[in-house]
This record gives structure tokens, sequence and C-alpha cells, in this order.
């Protein structure tokens, strides 16, 4: 039997959920992984810092060291949570502290509604990782990312929430847990608020926006259109800077929420 006893990763969605909390989440790309060196020499202090989670995946993975990058990247992560953010059921560890069980509910394609699925599930109980079933909707306005070609599907628009709503709805109802709305990696428009207004006025449940989120205004947006954890990919690569400043403006919202 599937043993679900560490709710570690699903505690720390809920209560980002029901504190009302803004979290922040970094996503490292194994195919961009530069060295365990450089990660130590820029990302030490991360250890000691507010970040919530740390997510690990990319579309075109297919390296065969996976779980050695995960054990570089712990070196620099302390008590935050390392999660599989996986782009098929090659990219798992079991030195990761959880995975998101990502179904594509916004595409059509078998294979990743339910087909990597069937091959993963066995590899995951043997490691013991703790399971994160999540609706994975690609939303944006049209364009085509990397995650698109890979997975063969096409985006709902932002124009039509009223579609994401439905599919979103269609998740929760087959028993969905986590709700994550992505516009792909390095989007030149981010989900709307509208969307992420939409799916959090009708799903209760933690929901995960990323996707072209490159400077503070569109964090501020996601945030207070209603996302409990922002992902944060691209810029961080381009800008290891930003995650400190980025941490700060969290802080502060979060404060501020206290305050108001
Ligand atoms: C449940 C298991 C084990 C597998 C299923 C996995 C599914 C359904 C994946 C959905 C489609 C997919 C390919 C998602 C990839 C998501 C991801 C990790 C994106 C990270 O960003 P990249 O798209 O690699 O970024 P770059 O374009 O920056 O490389
Ligand atoms: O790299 P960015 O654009 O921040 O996107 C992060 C993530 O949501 C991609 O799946
Ligand atoms: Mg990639």
């Amino acid at each position: 039997m599937p043993q679900q006893e560490t709710r570690k990763i699903s505690n720390l969605l809920q209560s980002l959920n029901q504190s009302k909390k803004k979290g922040l989440a970094w996503l490292i790309d194994p195919d961009k992984f530069p060295s365990a060196d450089y990660f130590i020499e820029n990302f030490d202090w991360v250890k000691d810092s507010d970040l919530d989670l740390i997510l690990v995946g990319g579309s075109d993975f297919e390296r065969s060291d996976f779980s050695e990058i995960i054990d570089s990247i712990k070196k620099i992560s302390g008590e935050i949570p390392v999660v599989i953010f996986p782009g098929s059921q090659l990219q798992l560890a079991e030195n990761a502290d959880a995975i998101l069980f990502l179904s594509l509910l916004s595409g059509r394609n078998p294979d990743l509604l339910i087909g990597q699925h069937v091959h993963a599930a066995p590899k995951i109980l043997k490691m013991g990782l703790e399971v994160l079933p999540t609706a994975y909707l690609l939303v944006n306005n049209g364009e085509i990312t990397r995650v698109h070609t890979v997975s063969q599907t096409l985006p709902i628009l932002n124009s039509n929430p009223t579609l994401v709503k439905n599919t979103a709805l269609a998740g929760y109802y087959l028993g969905l847990k986590y709700f994550f709305i992505d516009a792909g990696s390095g989007a030149t428009n981010p989900v709307s608020s509208q969307v992420i207004e939409s799916v959090k006025d009708l799903v209760p449940c933690p929901l995960i926006v990323g996707g072209g989120i490159d400077n503070l205004e569109k964090l501020k947006d996601a945030f207070e259109a209603g996302a409990d954890l922002v992902v944060l990919g691209n810029v961080i690569e381009k800008d290891p800077g930003f995650l400190s400043e980025v941490l700060d403006y969290k802080a502060w919202y979060n404060l501020s929420l206290n305050i108001n």
C-alpha cells in the first residue's frame, strides 16, 4: 500500500492557501544547471532565506544525473523543500522531498494526461516520495513556448477564462488537490489576472502560478489576483541577484497583509 505519511509539502501549500500569505518558488531547470560550484558560490545564502520551495524540472531533460543535480541543490537549500516538477517520468529521484504529479488538463495529449503517470507511479511508490496530485493548465495569449512544443498541445487563451474555469473545475471533480496555471517558461505575457481570479474564486485549493513573471509588477499582479505560490525561473537564470530582491518584496507584501 502507498504510504502517504509525509505531508510536509502538502501542509506547506495548504497553509499558504489558508493564511492568505504569499509564497515563492524558484524553478531550477536541470538543462541549464551550471555546476555545483556555481550554485554554492552564488546561492549559499538561500538556505537562510524565506524561500518557500525549490522546483526542479524541465521540458527537455534527458540526462541521467537528475538525482546528482538534486544533491547539489540540497547543499544550498537547507530546510527549504526541493520538489520535482517533472517534464516526464524520467525526471524522478528519491532524494527529492516531493513530486508535483501533474496531469496536463489544458491539452488532449493522453500521454501527459495519464500515460507518463502509469510508468512513474510504481517508481514513485518505491522511492517513497510525497505525491502532490496537480492539475496543470497552460494558459497564455497564444504563444507557443517550449512546453507547448514538447507536449504537442496548445495553450488555453487568456481571453477564454470560462474554458480555464471549466477545466479547473473538472480537475477538482477528478480529485486533484493543487492547481498550477503556467504561461510557459519565458512567456511574453503571463497568465492574466482575470484567469487567476476566476480559478481562485471557484476552486478551494492551493493555486500555483508561473511563466513569464520577470519583474515585481507582474509578481504583484499574480499575488493580488489570488496566486498562493508564484514560480520564477528564467528571470533568476538571467539575474541571480533578483532572487533576494523578490524575497524582500514577498516579506514586505506579507507584512502589509497583517497591517491592512
Ligand atoms: C507525472 C509525471 C512523472 C510526468 C508527467 C509530466 C507532465 C504531465 C508534464 C506536462 C508537460 C511538460 C513537458 C511539462 C514541463 C514543465 C516544466 C518542468 C517546465 C520547465 O520549464 P522549461 O519549459 O524546461 O523551461 P525552459 O524553456 O526555460 O527550458
Ligand atoms: O521561467 P519562467 O518564465 O519564470 O517560468 C517558470 C515556470 O512556470 C515555467 O514552467
Ligand atoms: Mg528546459
